[in-house]
Parts: structure tokens; sequence; C-alpha cells
């Protein structure tokens, strides 16, 4: 495949998909904002900070310059934190031709206002411009060890579609598409406030019983936002959606989930922050899940109490409380 693709974001998941598009043929410059840590990629031709001990094939190459970023390839990768999705295609914006597609596979709301991100990419390059988010249940390091992993491809244009799907897809890594942007995308932002929540019960030495209680009333809370927001009710239960939320919520390389784990044994959020290192979209996604909750009138207590503990300094012992004192109800009701 003699396809150029650049890659915006040098952290775990911008490097993992960086080695993923190399080896199944593309030409692919890796950008990040920090030019020494750039430059020791250069160097030793690994990312030994978020993502070590894998070798950059060959045609892997790095920059710290958004115009050579943004003239080397119209098809961008966006895999920044969704805290700086926006500037940083502000800063790509001037330098890019009309013939630019635009895919991200972050996860996260932006923060001034709590737009979805293809919001944010139609705002800036037009709506007409071709835009597609990947996501799914996609621990980096796994991606990047080549073990089997599935994804959602969801774009505005089912083309574009198609296309990421034939640069990503291999026998060890299979893409699905979708036409559902906005479910896909609520699907993987909310599942990290339902993370860090269930970490949070594990830490507080609560059991099995509990994680597949919450797994599976946060679903009913990522729906009941998703359809809201205009999802397709059919998107949740898939790999964007319910598989992403088990990952999520059950294994350890879940940093929004060693967050809550830490949180519930009564460490410090900002130790524990430190101490991770790495993005935490669940933070932000909390208190823009819970804004949006309160807008259109969802009731969403897990996200509730899970802002209430991040932001409020509610006790984790106290917010389980509060959830398990409410009134029995019918399974099935909104
Ligand atoms: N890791 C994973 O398994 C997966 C992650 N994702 C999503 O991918 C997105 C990125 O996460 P991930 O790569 O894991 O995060 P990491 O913490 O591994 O890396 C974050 C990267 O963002 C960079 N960064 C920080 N600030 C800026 C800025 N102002 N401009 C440009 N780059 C900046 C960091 O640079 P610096 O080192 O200088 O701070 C670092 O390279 C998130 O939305 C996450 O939810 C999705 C699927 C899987
Ligand atoms: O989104 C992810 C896997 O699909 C990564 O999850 P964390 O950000 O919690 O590590």
């Amino acid at each position: 495949m003699n396809q150029k693709i650049t890659i915006l974001g040098a952290g775990s998941w911008g490097t993992a998909l960086a080695i993923l598009a190399a080896r199944n043929g593309c030409q692919v410059l890796l950008w990040g904002h920090n030019p020494h840590h750039i430059a020791l990629l250069a160097k030793q031709r690994q990312n030994r900070r978020y993502l070590p001990e894998l070798n950059f094939p060959d045609t892997i190459n790095v920059t710290d310059n958004i115009k050579d970023a943004a003239q080397f390839s119209d098809l961008i990768l966006v895999c920044v934190p969704s805290q700086v999705f926006k500037q940083t295609l502000l800063a790509l914006y001037p330098h890019c031709t009309a013939r630019i597609t635009v895919a991200w596979a972050t996860k996260g709301f932006n923060p001034d206002d709590g737009c979805l991100l293809h919001e944010v990419v139609a705002d800036i390059f037009g709506a007409h411009t071709p835009a597609a988010l990947l996501s799914g249940p996609t621990f980096a390091r796994e991606v990047a060890a080549d073990l089997p992993t599935a994804i959602t491809i969801a774009a505005n244009q089912a083309e574009f579609a198609n296309h990421l799907a034939d640069i990503f897809h291999s026998n060890r890594f299979r893409t699905y598409t979708s036409t559902d942007l906005i479910g896909v995308e609520v699907g993987g932002a909310v599942k990290n406030v339902l993370a860090i929540a269930a970490g949070i019960a594990d830490g507080l030495g609560f059991g099995a019983n509990t994680r597949a209680a919450l797994i599976t009333r946060g679903l009913n809370e990522i729906i009941r936002l998703g359809v809201q927001l205009g999802g397709k009710q059919e998107t949740f239960m898939g790999l964007a959606g319910l598989g992403d939320l088990i990952l999520t919520c059950t294994d350890n390389q879940s940093r929004n989930r060693r967050f809550g784990l830490a949180l519930g044994q009564g460490k410090n959020k900002d130790d524990i922050i430190k101490e991770i290192g790495q993005e935490i979209e669940g933070i932000s996604a909390a208190k823009e899940t819970h804004l949006l909750a309160l807008k259109y009138g969802i009731d969403m207590p897990i996200t509730e109490q899970t802002y209430k503990v991040l932001y409020e300094q509610l006790a984790p012992q106290t917010a389980v409380q509060n959830l398990l004192s409410r009134e029995p109800k019918s399974e099935a009701s909104d």
C-alpha cells in the first residue's frame, strides 16, 4: 500500500497506530509537540516513555513541526488527548490543502463546551470534509504487540470509512465500519467515566457482582445519553460501546480503571495522576458527561456520583451508599 498518513500525538495510542499503519505498508509521519521527546524517538527508534521496547519500522518518521505534518499527507489521524484536540487542529489547519481528510482516535468531549469531536472537526475544516473516528476495545500496548484486536471506524462518508478500514485492517487487526459517528463517540467518551467508577468499587473491596452491576447499569447510562445526542441504540452494543466498556472496566491496563482503584483505596487524586503519568480521559469526561446529563435532564446516577467524588470531594464510600440507597425501580424504565 503506497498510502501516506500523518499521525498527530506521540503518546501511547498515536505510536501504536503509527506502528500498525507502517506494518500495513503505509509511510507514516508521527508528530509530537515536544521537541525533546521527538528527538529521542528519532534517535532511539522507539517510544520508551509511552510504549517501551517496540522498535519503529523504517517507514515511520517523526517530527515536531506541525507544518511538515500537514504537508506530508492529506490523511490526518489525530491521537492527542481531548483537552488539546481543538488547539492541535487549529494549529494544523492553516497548513492543510483543500484535499484534507481527518480521522481521530481520541476519546472524549471538547472541554470548553462538551461538544463531540466531530463537531470540532466540522467547525474547523467544514462539514463536507471527510471525517472519521476509530474507537473500540484497543489497548495501545496490545495493538503494538500485534495481539488480535477489533475496532469500529465510523465516518460521515462511507467511502472514507472503507478507505481507513483498508489501511488499518490486517489479520491481527479487524476493522468494522459504521455510519454512526455520534454513537461511537459517546461510547468511547463515557466508558472512561464508568471505568473510573468500576475501579473505585474494586478499590473499596467490592466484588465481581458489584463490577458487573456497574458495567450493566453504566451501559444504560451511555445509551440514554447517546440516544439523546443522536446515536443509534445498536451502536452501544458493539465494539465501541459494550466492547470498550467491558475492556476498560475489567482490565488493569486501563489508566481510568487504575485511577479509580487507587481512589477507592484512599489515595490522593493528584498523587495518582502523577503516578500514572499518562492521559486519564475519564476525569474531564466525568464533568462533561455530568453537565450534558443535567442539560438534557437524563438520569445518570453512576456518572453523577463519580463526578462528585472527583470534583466535590465526596468520599467514595458515600458515593456507593448514595447509589445503593436509591429507590428500587423497574430495570426497563428510562
Ligand atoms: N492508550 C490507549 O490504549 C488508547 C488511547 N486512546 C485515546 O487516545 C488519546 C490519547 O491517549 P494516549 O496516547 O493513550 O495518551 P498518552 O498519555 O499515552 O500520551 C499523550 C500524548 O499527548 C501529548 N500531548 C500532551 N499535551 C499536548 C499538546 N498540547 N499538544 C500535543 N500533544 C500533547 C503528550 O505529550 P507529552 O509527553 O509531551 O506530555 C503525549 O505524547 C486519548 O483520547 C485516549 O483516550 C484510545 C484508545 C486506546
Ligand atoms: O480506551 C482505551 C482502550 O480501548 C484505553 O483506556 P484507558 O485510557 O483507560 O487506558
